[in-house]
């Protein structure tokens, strides 16, 4: 049987936001094992799934097993991505050079403009967090444009 709060006796505040208000607190069951709750959810805030887990509960074990097979599937996606976003950045480095031998500024706000509402429009169609699209691209937008700003400075 996993700890949870229920099981736990003795509570002390471990995050709080700007607000001042608590986030987390840390829970002391009476063996002296600590969780952390995440009082907003309601839930444990954090758990580190392990071969262990579950040992003596075999429903427990039994989804830490699938949880790992599992990450075994994130584990290839997040290899793809770093794959893909490797490329993007080698097309976006040949952009830097185009931009710095014309004297282009680094930055075209129209075009990121087209580009979130792109990948806005893309996201919602598959049932992804439209904004998680978005904070993609402005991530390696950023970084494309801190790019071209160095290799601007190179080639001036
Ligand atoms: O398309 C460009 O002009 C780029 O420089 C590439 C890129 C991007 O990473 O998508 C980066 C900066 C610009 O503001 C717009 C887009």
């Amino acid at each position: 049987m996993p700890v949870t709060k229920r099981h736990c006796c003795r509570v002390v505040p471990i995050r709080w936001n700007r607000k001042g208000t608590t986030l987390a607190v840390s829970a002391f069951c009476q063996s002296g094992q600590a969780i952390d709750w995440d009082v907003m959810n309601n839930q444990e805030a954090e758990t580190s799934i392990h071969d262990q887990v579950g040992a003596g509960d075999p429903e427990v074990a039994n989804r830490a097993r699938e949880v790992e097979e599992l990450r075994a599937g994130v584990d290839n996606i997040d290899a793809a991505v770093i794959h893909m976003l490797t490329e993007r950045f080698r097309v976006t480095r040949q952009i830097s050079h185009l931009k710095a031998e014309a004297g282009f500024a680094p930055a075209d706000p129209g075009r990121e403009s087209e580009q979130v509402e792109r990948l806005r429009s893309l996201a919602q169609d598959g049932g992804l967090d439209p904004d998680l699209a978005e904070a993609y691209l402005h991530l390696v937008a950023d970084a494309a444009k801190r790019i071209h700003s160095r290799v601007a400075g190179r080639e001036a």
